[in-house]
């Protein structure tokens, strides 16, 4: 019966996170460590199809890709009732996405401090997959979840007492790629095209000889957006233009950051810049940090 399946037995569902046309994704409690998880639940693909290629590259993913401060944790996945399930790390900030809206809703933007310091975050997520010879191909907004160390929220001095004999700074919000779903080897890529709104047209075009920097344009397009940039279209002249190296300027940021997001989004993948190279850009370096 139900009532005997892990999901069940093992967790408490909080409340709903998100659903799509893959499944649901709850906010669950696991009853022996207590600890708070999201699980994606989703149909069992059906065998053979590019769902369930798409499941398991997932989970391979996460398999390879381990433990990650800019990438969500995978705890466990399993299936049962003719339904698959996945068990990541809990992010309780939202996703970009809910960021852009908000943005948008209010009209207050970040400062180039902190927009800085979220693109250096993802640039390290990317560089750690792609030093993995993985590519992730759906990097947007709503995947890239934001977790905010309650500790570090009160005031900042307090992590540190805390981490003295730690080496690193801890950080008080952490900016981690999820959504493994699209990622694929950087070798012999299978590639399920992710949103179109954030693809390169390399990609659309079948032309897989450059993954990683497209991941960068990728990146380039939502940091646009989480710059006030205008809302992304799927298709017609200004998603050509932007194609083309029209990226529109942001206002709000100085003219290297916007050269920065240009150089992101040029038409030649040789062109932009490797996660790596954008983590030894001075304008996004942390300051006073190595
Ligand atoms: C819609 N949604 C909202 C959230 C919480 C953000 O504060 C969320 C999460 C995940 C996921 C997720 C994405 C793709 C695959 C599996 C999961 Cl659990 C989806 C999420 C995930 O892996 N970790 C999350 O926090």
């Amino acid at each position: 019966d139900i009532n005997t399946s892990r999901y069940n037995e093992e967790f408490h569902e909080v409340c709903c996170l998100g659903v799509g046309e893959y499944g649901g994704v709850h906010k669950c409690i696991h009853r022996l460590d207590g600890c708070t998880y999201a699980i994606k639940k989703s149909k069992t693909p059906v065998a053979g199809s590019v769902y369930e290629r798409n499941a398991l590259n997932e989970v391979y993913a996460h398999a390879v890709l381990g433990k990650h401060p800019h990438v969500v944790r995978y705890y466990s996945a399993w299936a049962e009732d003719d339904h698959m399930y996945i068990q990541n790390e809990y992010c309780n900030g939202g996703s970009l996405a809910d960021f852009v809206d908000e943005i948008r809703r209010t009209g207050c933007f970040l400062p180039e401090t902190e927009i800085s310091h979220i693109l250096y975050q993802v640039a390290q997520g990317l560089r750690y997959i792609h030093s993995q010879n993985l590519v992730h191909l759906d990097i947007k907004p709503g995947n890239i979840f934001i977790h905010r160390n309650p500790k570090l929220m009160q005031s900042p001095e307090s992590g540190l007492e805390s981490c003295e004999e730690e080496e690193e700074f801890e950080e008080a919000i952490l900016y981690k790629i999820g959504d493994l779903g699209h990622v694929t080897a950087v070798s012999n890529p299978c590639v399920e095209e992710g949103d179109c709104r954030y693809l390169p047209c390399e990609i659309l075009a079948e032309d897989f000889s450059n993954l990683p920097k497209a991941d960068i344009f990728s990146l380039g397009l939502t940091m646009f957006e989480v710059g006030g940039g205008c809302e992304l279209p799927k298709n017609g002249d200004l998603w050509h233009d932007i194609r083309e190296g029209k990226l529109p300027d942001l206002p709000h940021y100085s003219k290297e950051f916007n050269l920065i997001l240009r150089s992101m989004v040029q038409k030649n993948p040789q062109d932009r810049p490797s996660a790596l190279s954008l983590l030894q850009c001075p304008v996004l370096c942390p300051q006073g940090r190595k």
